[in-house]
């Protein structure tokens, strides 16, 4: 239960809520004991006449007010019992709501490293299935356990004050049904998590099987990959099957349970009454409905213990989660607005999971206004540079300045909301075309989208489909073509107006006249701002005002277009090839 007291604060806040449905939990269990005493009743009185001592119509009428009775305490057990399903549930949910909530925002508090250490589909099941097994505990798990210790609490005392020797005998078969309940529970709890195993398993296999099905065909591996589905069919048929197995064992222990304490009412109840030391049939009836109500409360006492110890597991899992400190920390509370100057000073970059050294003693400097470009091979480190200055990384050894400041002394959201990137693999939301610009700048006017739409040269494309700017895209959407794709990212870099554009090869799936179009329009949109571009080619570089080409982490050279045509070295080597290229 350890971990489960992190929900204690949750608990606390709804107080009130749980309080009343404890309270409700508690009347709505006394009316249900209404029942069995006045069968018991009813019974006896039907006794009496055949003995006798009642009229018919005496009887007759004693029989109506009992039945009254027991349907008005059935109807309020009933609403009481619907009241605490609507506070005790309704608690958990929220629970629930806040925790996904908490975990989530916990999410977007790490950095890239923590993404690249864990797994996509692991985060998505410690926010889904994590959470809604620890909703199990604060939800149902209480519920229960309170109606149960409110039925033993009242019902057993009752029992034993009204017929100790039948009371004993009804009862003693319960517990074997608790401890049976509860083995059983956690031969299901391993199973099934198994079986839940194998499904994501399936769906991984599957969901990559349709993403790369033109490359499964383009090979002809068709067979092939039927054949490993098959496998996989097979072992989760087996895994199903065992689960079904143990199963099917729950609900027949439980009627068998029942069943011996019910033969054990009749039987004893029988030999006392016929001894006369109970003095009525209407008892034994009493007692057979007593059996029937405790036999889910104890079963529930087993699945509980499993539903607590599945939950305290979850929890484990989610802290683990929630104790991670963020590697990126934002130390500034106020607004730092920034100008855009930037300056590397002798940064070197060692990337944690890998240990490669992307950047070696690294040293340059923009002014406000500027723009930069980085060439190099690939790997050279060039996008390196412009995640450092995001700072979505901190430096390993030396420093990065904006305006003079030390990055870690800007407050984060300054810093990233003055910064428009355009990453290397454009990323767009399945969502409306409108809505993937708009990102930008959620106010943004569809005049404003157009014009952006209009300097990124991808207006034309988007009018061209059907629903324009409300072209979905995504899974169940269109799919834009790679330069498309980069062109609506360019658009909403543009959409955000911000003082720092950060283009990371960002041109490279677009023909050479589309490129010069856009750096045309680009150069107008960003001439007061502080542009990187990274880039394989020399055209989207040479009117920069300054070039940088890297070599293995190093700066190899550093010049505007002229100067570095005008020495021997990778660049003027680099600019006659495309040239050759080009012609
Ligand atoms: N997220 C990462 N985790 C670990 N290593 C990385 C990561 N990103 C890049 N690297 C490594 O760091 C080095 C520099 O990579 P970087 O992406 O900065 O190069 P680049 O010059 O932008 O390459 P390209 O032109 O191919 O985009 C490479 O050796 C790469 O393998």
């Amino acid at each position: 239960m350890k971990e489960l007291r992190y929900l204690n604060k949750y608990l606390k806040k709804y107080w009130l809520k749980l309080f009343l449905g404890i309270i409700i939990t508690i009347i709505a269990r006394i009316f249900s004991l209404v029942m069995p005493s006045y069968v018991n009743k009813s019974i006896k009185a039907v006794e009496d006449f055949v003995g006798n001592s009642l009229s018919s119509e005496e009887a007759k009428s004693v029989l109506l007010e009992y039945i009254l009775i027991i349907i008005g305490a059935a109807l309020l057990s009933a609403l009481f019992t619907f009241l605490m399903r609507q506070t005790i549930i309704n608690v958990s949910r929220y629970i629930e709501y806040d925790l996904k909530n908490e975990v989530f925002d916990h999410y977007q508090l790490l950095s890239l490293n923590f993404y690249k250490r864990n797994r996509i589909g692991d985060l998505m099941n410690r926010i889904s299935e994590d959470v809604g097994q620890v909703r199990m505990y604060a939800g149902p798990a209480i519920m229960y356990g309170i109606q149960t210790l409110t039925l033993f609490a009242c019902l057993i005392p009752l029992m034993f004050i009204k017929a100790p020797t039948l009371a004993f005998y009804t009862l003693t078969p319960l517990p074997i049904l608790s401890i049976l309940i509860y083995q059983i529970s956690k031969v299901i709890h391993k199973r099934s998590t198994k079986v839940q195993e194998f499904l994501s398993t399936l769906s991984t296999f599957t969901q990559e099987s349709f993403s790369g099905v033109a490359v499964i065909k383009a090979y002809g591996l068709e067979g092939k990959i039927n054949s490993e589905l098959e496998d996989l069919a097979i072992e989760g048929k087996d895994t199903s099957m065992a689960l079904a197995k143990v199963n099917a064992w729950f609900f027949p222990l439980m009627i068998l349970l029942i069943g011996i304490s019910n033969i054990f009412v009749i039987y004893i109840g029988g030999r006392q009454y016929i001894n006369g030391q109970i003095e009525s049939i209407g008892l034994i009836a009493e007692f057979i409905l007593y059996v029937n109500m405790l036999t889910w409360p104890v079963a529930v006492v087993g699945w509980l213990t499993s539903i607590v110890q599945r939950a305290e597991a979850s929890q484990k899992r989610i802290n683990e989660f929630l104790k991670q400190v963020p590697s990126i920390k934002n130390e500034v509370v106020k607004n730092t607005p920034i100008k855009g100057k930037i300056e590397f000073k002798n940064v070197s970059f060692t990337y944690e999971d890998t240990n490669i050294e992307a950047l070696k003693n690294v040293s340059f400097t923009i002014e406000a206004g500027q723009s930069v470009a980085f060439l190099g091979k690939t790997g050279s480190g060039k996008s390196t540079i412009l995640d450092l200055v995001a700072r979505l990384y901190d430096v390993t050894k030396g420093e990065i300045k904006i305006d003079d400041i030390p990055l870690q002394k800007l407050n984060l959201d300054s810093l990233r909301s003055s910064i428009g990137a355009v990453p290397q693999d454009a990323f767009l939301f399945s969502d409306t075309i409108a809505n993937n610009i708009r990102f930008g700048n959620e106010e943004a006017s569809q005049d404003q989208i157009e014009l952006v739409a209009k300097k990124a040269v991808v207006h034309d494309n988007i009018i061209g489909f059907t629903k324009g700017y409300d072209t979905v895209l995504g899974e169940r959407g269109i799919t834009l073509s790679g330069g498309q794709k980069q062109r609506v990212s360019i658009a909403r870099a543009l959409m955000k107006d911000p003082i720092v554009y950060l283009f990371d090869d960002c041109l490279s799936a677009v023909d050479t006249e589309t490129e010069e179009e856009i750096l045309t329009n680009l150069q107008q949109e960003s001439n007061s701002k502080t542009t990187l571009i990274v880039s394989h080619r020399v055209s989207s570089a040479k009117n920069a005002d300054k070039i940088i080409v890297l070599e293995d982490g190093k700066i190899l050279q550093e010049g505007t277009h002229a100067q570095l045509n005008n020495s021997e070295g990778y660049y003027k080597e680099l600019y006659q090839d495309q040239l050759s290229d080009k012609d």
